[in-house]
């Protein structure tokens, strides 16, 4: 069990649902049936990143028409599948919601994104927060090869939640993301490569690629990265899968040579949640932080 090969799909989502689940389905099929272990969608791979879609998109969990596609494809496969995200209606309210199935197509887990985005660029103002409900709960799956962590997107940014993750055991953390062309360039890759490095973990990151005249446009640049932070495979803005076998004794191999989680000095830095920014800098009277 030390090889796993993992399968990450990249495709333009447009404005047709139905279009966007053919593209989806036709990318799998370049996907030999049971040989690929896992396979990662992108954020909102069935809706168009804006606003006004997610609620015009948004489907229940686990009937909607997009729930038993993915349930399909995971048990036609014979693959783990961690769905992308979607738009998810839940009573009154929606989520940015990544399902992941297991072998048999069921629904092993559901994760909702936490931290929103909402950013204010001089080209880019969004806002999720006007639409979306963050979720509240983290998400480990279980898989014969071990943990795997959950997080959506601007998730990344937040290193304390994939830190947990490391230390509940996960060796990899799987993304469905879609930066854009503001903070792709700068920061898709030193995140994703950051977080490997400081967690030791494997980090997969899927995006859509850039639709032409999408009001947001998708970065990109889908990537795999090892626990010593190696982009082992990186696409560009083309619609196309990722097929890697990766190698899990480099997560023990790592954290053996380079201990640092074992090294954390949490006697000085272990963070009280209830401790509030503002009063521990004022408390420190000026000396330098
Ligand atoms: N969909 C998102 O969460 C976008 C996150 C992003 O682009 C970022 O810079 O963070």
């Amino acid at each position: 069990m030390n090889n796993l090969k993992v399968a990450i799909i990249q495709i333009q989502t447009g404005p047709d649902k139905s279009s966007n689940l053919l593209k989806t389905a036709e990318l799998f099929a370049s996907i030999e049936k049971s040989r690929v272990s896992l396979v990662l969608l992108p954020e909102m791979f069935q809706c168009p990143y804006n606003l006004e879609s997610f609620s015009i998109f948004a489907e229940d969990i686990p009937t909607g028409e997009t729930s038993l596609f993915l349930s399909n494809l995971a048990r036609e496969y014979g693959t783990f599948l961690v769905g992308g995200s979607i738009p998810e209606k839940k009573g009154n309210r929606y989520y940015n919601t990544s399902i992941v199935y297991n072998p048999c197509g069921e629904i092993i887990g559901i994760y909702r994104k936490t931290h929103l985005f909402d950013v204010d660029f001089e080209n880019l103002h969004f806002q999720e927060s006007a639409v979306l409900n963050p979720g509240n709960t983290p998400l480990l799956i279980d898989t014969p090869w071990g943990k795997i962590g959950i997080l959506i997107c601007y998730d990344l940014r937040f290193p304390e939640l994939i830190r947990l993750y490391a230390l509940r055991g996960a060796f990899m953390v799987a993304v469905p993301a879609a930066f854009n062309p503001i903070t792709g360039p700068l920061h898709w890759e030193v995140l994703f490569r950051a977080r490997a490095i400081d967690n030791q973990v494997y980090l997969l990151g899927a995006s859509p690629a850039p639709y032409p005249n999408a009001f947001y446009q998708a970065y990109g640049h889908s990537l795999i990265v090892d626990p010593m932070g190696r982009v082992l495979e990186q696409l560009g803005n083309e619609e196309a899968i990722i097929i890697k076998d990766i190698d899990l004794s480099l997560v023990d191999l790592t954290r053996q040579r380079l201990p640092l989680l074992k090294h954390r000095r949490l006697d000085l830095y272990a963070i009280n949640p209830d401790e509030k920014l503002g009063n521990s800098l004022k408390d420190q009277k000026g000396e330098a932080i």
